[in-house]
C-alpha cells in the first residue's frame, strides 16, 4: 500500500518526489433553456475523448484563433458527472490517501456549471476514500475537514457564522495558513455530509446578501487524511502518511477576461475578481517553466493558499467547464486558452511521511549501507585492492548503532 509498504527505492523515490504535468480536462454541457430560447446553437464538437473542434470559423479569424484544441480529456454534453470524476479527477484526488496532497479545480464562466461538477466530484471522491478507509482496517485512518471562502479578497470560514474576515499567516513549516481557520475532525462519513451541506447553505446566504457572491467567490473545500497502522509492521515505511486533498470551485472567470482584454490594471477595491486575475498570470508563468523565475503567488489569497497546488508538493487536476453556445464564444476560447496554459505546468508531487523512530533508523542505516557499498566498490576498483563487496560497512552501522 503506497509507501508504507514499499521497498526501499520505492521509498526513496516516492519521498523524493516524481514530477507530472497537471491533468487538465474539458468540460462541455449541454444548451440551457436561455441559449435554447433565443435560438443559439452550439459552436463546439468534442471529436473524440481529447479533442474539441471549433465548428464555424469565419474565414477571417482562421489565423487569430486555434480552431482545435486538446487536452487529457474532453467531455461532450452527454457524458456525465460519474465519468467525469472516473477520467479527469478520480486518480488524483485518491492519492490523498497514499500521503500525497492533490487538488481538484473547477474552472470557467459563470453557469458553466463549474459547482454542478464539482459537487459529483467531491461526493464520489468522498465516497471512494471510506470505502478505501474500510478495506484498509489494518491503518488507523483521522480525517479532519475545513472550508472557507475568498470574495473580494476577504477570506471566510465557511464553517462558522461568524463573516469576520480571517487572516493569512505564513508558517515557516507549513507555508500559508488560514488563522482561525476551523478544522472539524470527522467521525464519519455522514458527519462530512453534514458539513457540506453546512458549507452549501453558508455560500447560498452569501448569494442572496452580496449579490451575486457565488459566481464572484472561489470556494476550497479541504480534507486532511492522517492514516498509520495500527500494529508497527516491522517493516520500512510503517510511518504515518498525512496529505489532503483540495476541492476548489473557482470564481466566473468572465470578468477576469474581460479586464485582461481590456488591459485593465488591477486596483485594489475594484470590482475585478483579484485572485482570479492573478491564478490566471501564475498558470501563464508556470507554463512556461516559471518555476525558475517570479511567480507572483503572492498576489492574491487564492494563490498564496494554493500555492503547493500550482506548481509545487501535490498532484492537480483542473476541469474547465464551457458553453458550448454561440453567445459566449470568447469566454470559452479564454477557459481553452487558460486551459492550454494549464497542461504545460509540471508539479512535483511527494508522499508526505512522517516515519516513527525506528522505522526512520533503519531507513536510514539501509540508505548508509547501500552508500557505503557503493563508495567500497569503487575505491576499491580505483585502487585495486580487490577488496570483497560489504567487507567493512558493518562496522561502519555497528559503530552508528551505539
Ligand atoms: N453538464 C451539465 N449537464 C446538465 N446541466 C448542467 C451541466 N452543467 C451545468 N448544468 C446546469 O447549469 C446551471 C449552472 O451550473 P453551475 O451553477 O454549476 O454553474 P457555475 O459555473 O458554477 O456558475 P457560477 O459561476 O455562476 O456559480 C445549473 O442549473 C446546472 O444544473
Amino acid at each position: 500500500m503506497g509507501a508504507a509498504a514499499a521497498g526501499d527505492d520505492e521509498l526513496s523515490a516516492a519521498i523524493a518526489g516524481k514530477a507530472e504535468r497537471i491533468l487538465v480536462s474539458v468540460r462541455v454541457r449541454p444548451l440551457n433553456a436561455k441559449e435554447l430560447e433565443i435560438g443559439d446553437s452550439s459552436d463546439w464538437d468534442c471529436v473524440n475523448g481529447t479533442t474539441i473542434v471549433f465548428k464555424h470559423p469565419p474565414p477571417g479569424e482562421r489565423a487569430l484563433f486555434p480552431t482545435s484544441y486538446t487536452f487529457d480529456r474532453v467531455f461532450g454534453k452527454d457524458i456525465g458527472t460519474r465519468q467525469v470524476y472516473e477520467l479527469g479527477a478520480k486518480e488524483v484526488a485518491l492519492s490523498v490517501v497514499r500521503g500525497i496532497n492533490s487538488s481538484i479545480f473547477a474552472y470557467g464562466q459563470t453557469s458553466s456549471g463549474k459547482t454542478y461538477t464539482m459537487t459529483g466530484i467531491t461526493e464520489f471522491s468522498v465516497a471512494d476514500i471510506y470505502h478505501y478507509i474500510k478495506k484498509h482496517a489494518d491503518r488507523e485512518f483521522t480525517l479532519k475537514f475545513s472550508a472557507l471562502e475568498i470574495y473580494n479578497e476577504a477570506v471566510r470560514d465557511l464553517l462558522s457564522t461568524d463573516p469576520t474576515p480571517l487572516r493569512l499567516l505564513d508558517d515557516p513549516e507549513k507555508g500559508t495558513i488560514v488563522e482561525k481557520l476551523i478544522e472539524e475532525t470527522l467521525r464519519d462519513q455522514d458527519h462530512l455530509r453534514e458539513l457540506l451541506s453546512i458549507c452549501e447553505a453558508q455560500r447560498q446566504i452569501g448569494e442572496t446578501n452580496l449579490n451575486e457572491m457565488s459566481s464572484r467567490s472561489h470556494q476550497i473545500l479541504r480534507l486532511t487524511i492522517e492514516s498509520s497502522p495500527k500494529v508497527y509492521a516491522g517493516r520500512d515505511g510503517s510511518g504515518t502518511l498525512i496529505a489532503c486533498v483540495n476541492f476548489v470551485d473557482l470564481a466566473g472567470s468572465e470578468r477576469a477576461s474581460q479586464a485582461m482584454s481590456a488591459g485593465v490594471r488591477l486596483k485594489e477595491g475594484c470590482h475585478i475578481n483579484r485572485s482570479l486575475l492573478t491564478l490566471g498570470t501564475v498558470i501563464r508563468k508556470l507554463s512556461k517553466g516559471g518555476r525558475n523565475g517570479h511567480v507572483p503567488y503572492r498576489d492574491s489569497k487564492l494563490t498564496r493558499i494554493l500555492q503547493p497546488a500550482l506548481g509545487g508538493n501535490a498532484r492537480t487536476a483542473i476541469i474547465c467547464t464551457m458553453s458550448p453556445a454561440h453567445c459566449h464564444v470568447e469566454q470559452s476560447r479564454n477557459t481553452l486558452l487558460f486551459a492550454s496554459c494549464a497542461k504545460e505546468v509540471v508539479t512535483n508531487a511527494r508522499v508526505n511521511l512522517v516515519m516513527s523512530d525506528k522505522a526512520l533508523i533503519k531507513h536510514l542505516q539501509r540508505e548508509l549501507s547501500r552508500f557505503v557499498n557503493l563508495y567500497w566498490r569503487l575505491s576499491s576498483s580505483t585502487l585495486g585492492l580487490g577488496l570483497g563487496q560489504g567487507q567493512g560497512w558493518e562496522t561502519v552501522i555497528h559503530i552508528l548503532r551505539y
